[in-house]
């Protein structure tokens, strides 16, 4: 393709889920009239692709200059990339495939147009900001994070007493776990098995690895696929839930010997290893929905293989003594790597809490630390979505708020 059908290949699926982004649609209007991010600039690494480009745009549109980088070596999508790079106050540095060194090298560009907002997934920038480019933290006003594992590691920079920003924790709005990590890994993590494999999900034994917000939402889709559905959790509060939702429950080195289809979600590593390799059936195939790519051993894997070799776009055999074994996307996020990542309007939500998020740091000054999601926010995204779908919901009478809040009232 050349650039030109590049960059029209890229706005078409722009404007494809912005017309499914009701919610980011009203504060794009908001911030076309207000301009609440003018003077600011926005640095930003996140899965560079259609329902991101929609976030950048409104930020931009919002008063913003802002830069952007990937987020996963595997999930930015070119078109996308070079679509955004074209557009008024939006530099894109995001390329598919890129190596570790790119990766690095795509964040400093970030860095380097000296951000004072940020916005991670995963919390790379941040890293970055409190390791090798701490001259630039005095002009940080603060960052948001999308993902439940960037929040782990920010807690434990603050924990360490290591973080010297304010950072809101996105993921832990009630209107982005609940239907982003649940309805929108649930859905796209079987889109990109199901696609990158064209085999069938019905009658197989499907384990999945952690039973957190991912974990249910790709169990409950497994189980509407027709699949066998069992879990391994090291909780054991999740393993009894899991259990009462109607899956199966076990070790992961029990689950490993009758499993077809493996997905693992816990933000962890090593879910998968040479001891479940050792046992695991022929044919299985493996994917990730966490984070990064340690959930699976590919190390162990690699060491246990006599060849590997590619043998359809996104799967590679791993050739052991006695059988095969399938990885989808080398072991990352196969939703964004093999898919094109959540449905739009999921994404609607999570960054409708984010350009919310990115307003309300611009206009408050918030003590380092790690920072909920203001709860007027929150409330104030499902409002806008249950209008978007035509919801409307009962209102608290006086007698009835009356009620709740005394204590006179018995049998
Ligand atoms: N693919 C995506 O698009 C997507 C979307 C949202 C979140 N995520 C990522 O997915 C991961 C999970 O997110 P979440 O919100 O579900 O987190 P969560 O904390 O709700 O769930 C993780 C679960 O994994 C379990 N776990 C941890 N170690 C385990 C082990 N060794 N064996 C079995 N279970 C184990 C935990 O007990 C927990 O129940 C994170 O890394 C997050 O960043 C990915
Ligand atoms: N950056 C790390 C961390 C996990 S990303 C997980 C996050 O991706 C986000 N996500 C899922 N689908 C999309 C999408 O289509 N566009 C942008 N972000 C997405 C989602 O909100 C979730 O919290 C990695 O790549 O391994």
């Amino acid at each position: 393709m050349s650039d030109t059908e590049m960059i029209g290949s890229g706005n078409m699926k722009i404007d494809w889920v912005l017309n499914h982004m009701p919610v980011l649609n009203i504060i794009r209007e908001q911030f076309e009239k207000e301009k609440p991010l003018a003077g600011h600039r926005v640095g930003m690494a996140l899965h560079v692709e259609a329902k991101t480009a929609a976030l950048v745009e409104t930020l931009a549109i919002g008063g913003a200059e802002v830069a952007i980088a990937g987020c996963n070596p595997l999930s930015t999508q070119d078109d996308v990339s070079l679509a955004l790079h074209q557009k008024d106050n939006i530099q894109c540095f995001a390329k598919y495939d890129c190596c570790t060194e790119e990766y690095y090298e795509a964040i400093d560009k970030v860095l380097d147009f000296e951000p004072d907002i940020t916005i991670d997934d995963g919390a790379d920038l941040i890293f970055k900001l409190h390791t090798e480019r701490t001259d630039l933290l005095p002009s940080i006003l603060g960052g948001c994070e999308e993902t439940t594992t960037g929040i782990h590691r920010l807690k434990a920079m603050e924990r360490d007493g290591a973080l010297k920003m304010p950072v809101i924790a996105v993921n832990d709005a009630m209107t982005k776990f609940l239907f982003d990590n649940r309805y929108g890994t649930g859905q796209s993590a079987w889109d990109g098995i199901m696609r990158t494999t064209n085999l069938l999900v019905a009658g197989k034994n499907v384990v999945i690895g952690g039973y957190g917000w991912c974990g249910k939402g790709a169990a409950m889709r497994a189980s509407g696929l027709g699949a066998n559905v069992i879990v391994t959790e090291i909780d054991p509060i999740r393993a009894l839930e899991a259990r009462m939702d109607g899956n199966s429950v076990m070790p992961m080195k029990e689950a490993a010997k009758i499993g077809d289809i493996f997905l693992t979600t816990t933000g962890n590593r090593d879910i998968l290893k040479r001891e479940d390799f050792e046992v695991i059936k022929d044919g299985a195939i493996l994917a990730n929905a966490g984070h990064f790519n340690v959930e699976i051993n590919l190390e162990d894997l690699t060491a246990m293989a006599s060849s590997i070799k590619t043998v359809r776009n996104n799967i590679k055999e791993y050739k052991l003594t006695d059988k095969r074994v399938y990885v989808l996307a080398d072991g990352r996020l196969v939703n964004l790597a093999a898919g094109d990542g959540h449905p739009a309007e999921v994404m609607d939500m999570s960054f409708a809490n984010q350009a919310l998020c990115v307003k309300y740091i611009a206009e408050n000054k918030l003590p380092d630390g790690v920072h909920t999601v203001p709860s007027e926010l929150d409330i104030g995204v499902a409002e806008m979505k249950l209008m978007s779908m035509g919801i409307s919901i009962d209102k608290l009478s006086e007698e009835q708020s009356a009620y709740m809040s005394g204590w006179e009232c018995g049998t």
